[in-house]
């Protein structure tokens, strides 16, 4: 374990070297992980933990296009693949990892199974937190623990494989067996996490609806597009503001960002840049902070989770969202950037 001190802020971390393969066996070897759901967590965390040794199956529903992806993926139908409710059954702990919606409209039928001592694991506190809009409320007598990656679920998986991380925060929400802090931990790592921090199912909800809708992606969207239509309208091509905008953040300054911090992508770009991005930058966040405002608050009062759930639950919700994606690709802005990505040197010389 290792302490981050930040001023006179102390957060412990605790690291895989606190949860060596000995001790997740000691901890878990007798559990059954069933993992329901196989969207872009529940495929990364089941494969992790398999290849962690874990006795991992998976619950499904037969013949949905997540089913097709585990049979892919080496699961076998009866063995480590079963139907939601069988699986459900079977586990020990159980984690919830169908879509947010999902786990509201699933949870009838997932709580006969909830029998004293399992532990119900969440990867995100909204189906807790929002227990009023989602009915779920768990019985009192299983643990309840939360592990959430802070990152996509894709990540999660190709780190793993390459022997790096995704930091996750955890959550002992409730300890019936006095057992739910090991087995929290233990999962923790076991899904492949680089090290994992705590906080509360509340502020875990509230921070992640944020960063996803903020900076992690809505903000960044919304901003990056602002400034592309900008030089567009003055007058320059696709490929110059593609160029301007996204492909030199992505390729060239946010790995600098990623490897020491944001002085140090400034220290390596012109005097000119640093003087400019130094006076500008306060602009920027003057601008967006009440946005930042206006969008925290409306997690707090739960008019986010609402939107989500009501959109999610209708039967079309996934055309609905495949339309909506396909109106970003067909863009102007990200058909430059199909063009521009397969002039990167690297894309080329594989073909
Ligand atoms: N996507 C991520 O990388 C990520 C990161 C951190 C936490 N989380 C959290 O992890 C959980 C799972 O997220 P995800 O993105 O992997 O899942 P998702 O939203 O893609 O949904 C997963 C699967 O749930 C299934 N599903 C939806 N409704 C269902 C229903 N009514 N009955 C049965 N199955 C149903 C769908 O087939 C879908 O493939 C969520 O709580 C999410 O907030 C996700
Ligand atoms: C990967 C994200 C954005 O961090 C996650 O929060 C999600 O909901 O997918
Ligand atoms: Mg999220
Ligand atoms: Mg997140």
């Amino acid at each position: 374990m290792k302490e981050i001190r930040i001023n006179d802020f102390v957060e412990q971390a605790v690291e895989r070297s606190d949860y060596p393969p000995e001790k997740i066996k000691s901890i878990l070897g007798n559990e059954t992980v069933a993992v329901l759901g196989y969207g872009v967590q529940g495929r990364g965390q089941s494969l992790n933990m398999r290849d962690n040794g874990l006795k991992v199956i998976i619950g499904l529903r037969p013949n949905s296009a997540g089913w097709a992806l585990a049979l892919e993926d080496g699961w076998v139908p009866g063995k480590t693949l079963f139907p939601l409710e069988e699986a459900a059954e079977k586990g020990t702990i159980i984690q919830y990892l169908l879509s947010d919606a999902g786990q509201k409209d699933f949870w009838p039928k997932l709580k006969p199974h909830l029998t004293a001592g399992k532990a119900l694991y969440f990867s995100h506190g909204f189906s807790l937190v929002y227990h009023d809009q989602t009915g779920v409320i768990p019985p009192k007598d299983i643990d309840v623990i939360l592990v959430a990656p802070k990152g996509s679920g894709t990540t999660v998986r190709k780190h793993f494989l390459e022997g790096r991380g995704i930091n996750s925060s955890f959550v002992v929400h409730q300890d019936a067996t006095g057992r739910a802090r090991e087995r929290c931990l233990a999962l923790g790592i076991a899904i492949g996490s680089g090290y994992l921090f705590e906080t509360t199912a509340r502020k875990e909800v509230f921070s992640d609806l944020t960063g996803e809708r903020g900076v992690l992606m809505g903000a960044i969207y919304g901003l990056w597009l602002a400034q592309y239509e900008v030089l567009r309208a003055k007058g320059h091509s696709p490929s110059e503001a593609f160029n301007e905008t996204v492909e030199e953040a992505t390729q060239s300054l946010y790995p600098l960002i990623a490897e020491k911090g944001m002085d140090w992508m400034y220290a390596n770009c012109s005097t000119t840049a640093q003087r400019g991005a130094l006076d500008w930058f306060t602009k920027f966040r003057d601008a967006s902070k009440p946005v930042f405002e206006q969008l925290y608050h409306s997690v707090e009062t739960g008019e986010e989770t609402r939107r989500t759930l009501e959109a999610n639950s209708r039967p079309d919700y996934r055309v609905n969202l495949e339309k909506e994606l396909k109106a970003i690709a067909d863009s102007e802005m990200w058909r430059a950037g199909v063009a521009v990505r397969a002039l990167r040197p690297e894309r080329q010389e594989k073909k």
